[in-house]
């Protein structure tokens, strides 16, 4: 068998009372794509970050290449040839694309700036990850977020890279450029660098990773080759029980029409947008990113200027209002970006739930029924936290996505504007996150939905319809609809 390239034996770290990992031990084999999966909060990120040297491990130890490897920091581990590669990239928007490349090694390893050299450099790495259209003078201000990404791993390439950890790299990337960033970590594992990749998708893990180890409550609880393990035994795995159903279904009735779109216009996009969404009813919106499915719900929430068109909700016809008056019409939205329109992340979990309740009677709520009503709704999303009074910002991604869900919830709106609400989010908790709403469309609320993710919106969607430049087709019923048909819909095909 191969001597592994990086072993990490256990590994344990906690944020004060919280046990993010209990002794994890994980071995890493050279030029391999090593799929890291668990439920939010299992503790896949913290993991990575000790490795990488963001955080330093309470206990245990870690091997690369049979050497001892302690980083102290991000920049230590680099110059030994580890490095990890965020969900929101850290490149700097004022540099080039050299620059960011050679961010931090043009002093260490040149002594003095030798440009035409570098500049070389630069493009010959980007040319290795097959991605030579991106030049090494561009500011980076100017990149789409595929190239940003390549950017980044541009960068880890010229120090060397030996381990690469990407966590959910796709996460903001169109379908084309997720194919292509999967050819990428094809090439980068034959170049004999080892690649761990964490993902919510098995589908993504099967089209790149070679083995899988599966976190659960801070522990590697199994692992195998991909392919040889089905996808319902990684899910039993992560979840710790069988038979998690993934579009549980609730009944519920189509009724009244509650919101109606007539030839709404943004600044750019949307592009003229008719639809009548009822009561009860589930209508989810396919596209590409960048189509204007966000621009659409942020246009009917007041959080974009309309240009053209009207929007009417129940008695309120118009186009022109603020999300105050919104929410006080009985909207509600969850934005696809909960870090700086969604979440207070230094505020407690159980404020945060309760904020945006305009209900006058609130005030007069006992502390203990508020209480329970906030442990009620973080257990119907569940949500893994410690105490409800402890800060958002504490919580693992999918787990802060569940509480921007749960406080749409709380705040009982009857028309809910969701834009990617699963993200970030893991299997099984998707489950409860479907379950959730068809639960409120059978009391009568109308959802609509933005999803990437087409699995999802034909298992949980009664109606659907594609954006493709700003402009929507006609909803139908989604057993009208074929994947294919949606795909030459989104392109314009
Ligand atoms: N800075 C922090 N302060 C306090 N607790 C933290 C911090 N970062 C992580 N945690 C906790 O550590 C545990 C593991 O979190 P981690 O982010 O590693 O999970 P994850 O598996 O990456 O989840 P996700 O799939 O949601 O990204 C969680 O209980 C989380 O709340």
């Amino acid at each position: 068998m191969t001597a592994p390239r990086l072993r990490m034996t256990g590994v344990r770290k906690s944020y004060g009372p919280t046990a993010a990992l209990r002794g994890v031990d994980l071995e890493l084999r050279p030029g391999e794509v090593h799929a890291l999966v668990g439920e939010n909060g299992a503790g896949k990120s913290t993991l990575m970050k000790v490795l990488s040297g963001a955080e330093e491990p309470g206990a245990g130890t870690m091997d690369l290449d049979g050497a001892a490897y302690r980083p102290t920091g991000p920049q230590t581990a680099r110059e030994r040839g580890v490095a990890m590669i965020y969900q929101e990239l850290a490149v700097c928007p004022d540099l080039t694309v050299a620059g960011n490349v050679l961010l931090g090694l043009e002093a260490t390893r040149f002594g003095f700036l030798r440009k035409a050299v570098d500049r070389e450099r630069v493009a010959a790495a980007l040319a290795q990850l097959g991605h030579p259209e991106i030049s090494p003078d561009a500011p980076v201000s100017a990149l789409a977020p595929a190239a940003r990404q390549v950017v980044e791993i541009a960068r880890a390439l010229v120090s060397d890279v030996k381990v690469l950890v990407l966590d959910e790299p796709t996460s903001a990337l169109t379908q084309e450029d997720a194919a292509r960033l999967f050819a990428l970590v094809k090439r980068l594992k034959g170049q004999g660098v080892t690649v761990v990749y964490i993902s919510h998708f098995l589908e993504e893990i099967e089209a790149v990773a070679d083995r899988f180890t599966v976190l659960r409550d801070g522990q590697a609880v199994g692992g195998g080759r991909v392919g040889e393990v089905s996808r319902d035994r990684i899910v039993e795995l992560m979840v710790g029980r069988t038979g998690t159903e993934h579009y549980p279904r609730v009944p519920h009735a189509i009724g009244t029409p509650v919101l109606e779109l007539a030839d709404l216009r943004g600044e750019e996009l949307p592009d003229g947008v008719g639809l009548v969404l009822r009561r009860g009813e589930i209508l989810g919106i396919a596209g590409i990113v960048g189509s204007g499915r966000t621009e659409l719900l942020r246009a009917v929430y007041g959080l974009d200027p309309v240009r053209a068109g009207r929007v009417t909700v129940g008695a309120h016809s118009g186009a022109r209002f603020t999300p105050a008056e919104r929410i006080a019409q009985g909207v509600g939205m969850v934005s696809e970006d909960r870090k700086t329109e969604g979440l207070a992340l230094d505020l407690s979990i159980a404020d945060n739930l309760t904020l945006s309740r305009l209900d006058a009677t609130a005030g007069f709520l006992a502390r203990a029924r508020l209480r329970t009503a906030v442990g009620d709704l973080l257990r119907r999303f569940g949500v893994r936290y410690r105490d409800a009074g402890q800060a958002v910002g504490e919580l693992s991604g999918g787990n802060q996505q569940k509480v921007a869900l749960a406080r749409l919830f709380h705040q009982r709106a009857d028309v809910l504007l969701l834009d990617e609400p699963t993200k970030g989010v893991d299997v099984g908790s998707k489950a409860d996150i479907y379950r959730q709403i068809g639960a409120a469309a059978a009391e009568g609320k109308a959802v609509l939905v933005v999803s990437s993710y087409l699995p999802e919106l034909f298992g949980v969607c009664d109606t659907l319809a594609v954006m493709c430049r700003g402009k929507l087709t006609a909803p139908r019923p989604v057993t009208e609809w074929t994947p294919e048909a949606v795909i030459a819909a989104a392109t314009g095909a």
